[in-house]
């Protein structure tokens, strides 16, 4: 065994030849792509710094279930294909001995409508399992609806994925430090490549007017009978059961950057949710969440070469999931780490390569 100094210099030696890689934020998107590079490079140390950790991001207020959103400035094709590696790779932590430390489990349930949908198949239907309309017997139980969808689909409890992830970064020798960014620029002497995943942060640091915060609300309620979700198809209220709670939603605020809850709007929403479902009435223990969607028309995964005098700043930009980051981040992160091994490829660090 070699003496610690010995040790201590033989890692910083065998790190010199490393490409440095830091993910600026630790919600779902930063810990997924931190997990996902790591996982596929070798010879590149990976950091998380951020400055809110989970129980305090976004991500942890999310309902966490894996329903798409629409961006119209993304082609549906490629939604459809990060929406696919997601459900499957979730889908398969999900059917191992990881699925209760991960939280993640399947759920079943309706999308209900008060008008007919033009499209009756969403994109997305083959992906989920066992999409199939609503027969008029199971509508029956919801009489302000006329059509329903129903299907079986995955849901994350958000703070135990955030954790799990976490963990695994840090098995596969990753680091994180709570630290808030001002500039991007403050990363240059001790990083090779910066990949950003801060979220609705990005609009300050990256000056992203394109990007802007929706303002969502939901309420966390002990309802340990209900078992199946349920959503109008107008994505605004929503029942959704986890493993430790019922989520009830929601409210979506387009540039409202306020955090504090507002009691209106969660009596306005325990209202609509105990008008589908009226054993509601008698659910307790609850507690109000307040999170920022960072909407964009499309998501940002971009590479970017930042030039100030004569020095330059590789960037990977992956923000901007609205409303959908949990139904997509697999893809995402494996989009983002793609560009990162192309920044890599320019930087010629001796002995890179990408993992088989
Ligand atoms: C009420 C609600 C319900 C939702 N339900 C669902 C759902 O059911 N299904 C679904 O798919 N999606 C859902 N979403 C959307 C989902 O939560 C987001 O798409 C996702 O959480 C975005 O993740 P993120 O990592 O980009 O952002 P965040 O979770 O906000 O993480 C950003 C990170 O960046 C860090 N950061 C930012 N700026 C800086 C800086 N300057 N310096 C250092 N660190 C910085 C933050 O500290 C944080 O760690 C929901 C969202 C809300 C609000
Ligand atoms: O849209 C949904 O049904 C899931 C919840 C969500 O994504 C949200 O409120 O942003």
């Amino acid at each position: 065994m070699l003496p610690l100094t010995a040790k201590i210099a033989q890692d910083s030696k065998q790190n010199m030849a490393k490409a440095k890689i830091v993910v600026v934020g630790a919600g779902l998107i930063g810990l997924s792509t931190a997990v996902y590079i790591s996982d596929s490079i070798t010879n590149c140390t990976v950091s998380v710094i951020a400055d809110r950790f989970s129980p305090n991001t976004t991500s942890d207020v999310a309902a966490g279930m894996l329903i798409p959103h629409l961006y119209p400035g993304t082609p549906v094709d490629q939604q459809k294909q990060w929406f696919r590696e997601t459900f499957d790779h979730l889908l398969s932590i999900c059917n191992s001995s990881e699925a209760s430390e991960a939280g993640i489990h399947l759920v079943s349930g309706w999308q209900i409508f008060k008008d007919i949908p033009e499209e009756k198949t969403p994109f997305w239907c083959d992906v989920v399992l066992a999409f199939r309309s609503m027969t008029e017997k199971e509508l029956k139980r919801f009489p302000q609806h006329k059509y329903g969808q129903a299907f079986t689909t995955l849901k994350c409890d958000c703070p135990s994925y955030l954790i799990w992830l976490e963990k695994r970064l840090k098995e596969n020798g990753g680091q994180v430090h709570a630290r808030k960014i001002e500039d991007l620029w403050e990363l240059h002497h001790d990083f090779d490549i910066i990949v950003n995943c801060s979220g609705i942060g990005s609009r300050k640091l990256t000056g992203d007017l394109e990007l802007y915060p929706t303002r969502g609300q939901v309420l966390k309620v002990d309802a340990p009978w209900i078992k199946h979700f349920i959503r109008d198809g107008d994505g605004l209220t929503y029942i959704y059961p986890g493993i430790h709670n019922v989520t009830l939603g929601g409210i979506r605020e387009k540039d409202n950057w306020n955090l504090s809850p507002d009691p209106i709007i969660s009596k306005n929403i325990f209202d609509r949710c105990s008008t589908l479902e009226p054993s509601l009435r008698t659910a307790e223990n609850i507690k109000v969440r307040v999170g920022l969607r960072p909407s964009r028309s499309a998501v940002r995964i971009h590479k970017e070469v930042l030039t100030h005098k004569h020095e330059r700043l590789l960037v990977v930009h992956n923000y901007g999931h609205g409303g959908g980051g949990f139904s997509i981040h697999q893809g995402t992160a494996k989009e983002a780490t793609q560009l990162v091994k192309e920044c890599l490829e320019t930087l010629a660090i001796p002995g890179y390569k990408a993992k088989l």
